[in-house]
């Protein structure tokens, strides 16, 4: 099947559990695309929610949608957030911050009480590491974070757009840093975090509640 038929199969079976009065995250990506428009559908249909956008594109598609919006700043958590990923393991491990929304991605995630992960069926691996681990920097110091990482054994780079460092909402810079398969995410995360100038990493650990695969005809739920 078409990812993109699998994408929008996953964005579907995950709004079912969006309920009148929840506040809810919308992720960025191809996939959580699919969720955001049939977010707009219900509310055109009269759901009645809040939403706080992972993005500044997924804000724009949000409004565009005319679904309500609401400042995070204001509320103290979120009930349900849907978005996508670049990878993940049955055990819940995820890589995100392939489209580079990842910082504002993982708050929202942190917020969330019920965080549903959308996949095509290409996503899953057993262990993190195919997909480079994408690393938010301050542009001050990255050539210091990349020499930092190669230490840890990651080769970074600093990602590219139109031969320009890619510039994130918040103006910081991404580095995607291969570190090989991954046999322990929970230690590789402690060590990127005593980076000074790391702002935040795509190692998404102990936030999701469930991942909804598509593949193929069938829908394939990963619980903890
Ligand atoms: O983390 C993300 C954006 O920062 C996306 O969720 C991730 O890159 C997956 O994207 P897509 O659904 O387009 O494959």
């Amino acid at each position: 099947m078409n990812p993109n038929n699998e994408k929008q199969r996953a964005a579907l079976e995950a709004v079912k559990e969006i309920q009148n009065g929840m506040i809810v995250g919308l992720g960025t990506g191809s996939t959580a695309y699919y969720a955001i428009q049939a977010t707009g559908e219900l509310v055109k249909q009269g759901l009645q929610i809040q939403a706080v956008p992972t993005s500044e594109h997924t804000r724009e598609m949000a409004a565009s949608l005319q679904i309500p919006l609401v400042d995070i700043n204001t509320i103290d958590h979120i009930d349900l957030t849907i978005d996508g990923a670049d990878e993940f393991t049955p055990k819940l491990e995820l890589i995100k911050g392939g489209g580079g929304a990842l910082l504002r991605e993982k708050i929202v995630a942190s917020m969330t009480r019920r965080f549903i992960v959308i996949t095509d069926s290409s996503k899953k691996v057993d262990k993190l590491g195919k997909f480079k681990v994408p690393i938010e920097v301050i542009p001050f110091s990255y050539n210091y974070v990349l020499r930092k990482l190669q230490k840890l054994g990651g080769q970074g780079i600093v990602r590219k757009k139109e031969d320009q460092p890619y510039q994130t909402d918040q103006g910081n810079y991404i580095i995607d840093a291969d570190f090989g398969l991954i046999e322990d995410p929970t230690t590789l995360e402690k060590q990127i975090n005593t980076i000074v100038g790391v702002v935040e990493h795509g190692l998404f650990l102990n936030l999701a509640s469930r991942v909804i695969m598509a593949q193929g005809d069938d829908i394939v739920v990963f619980e903890k």
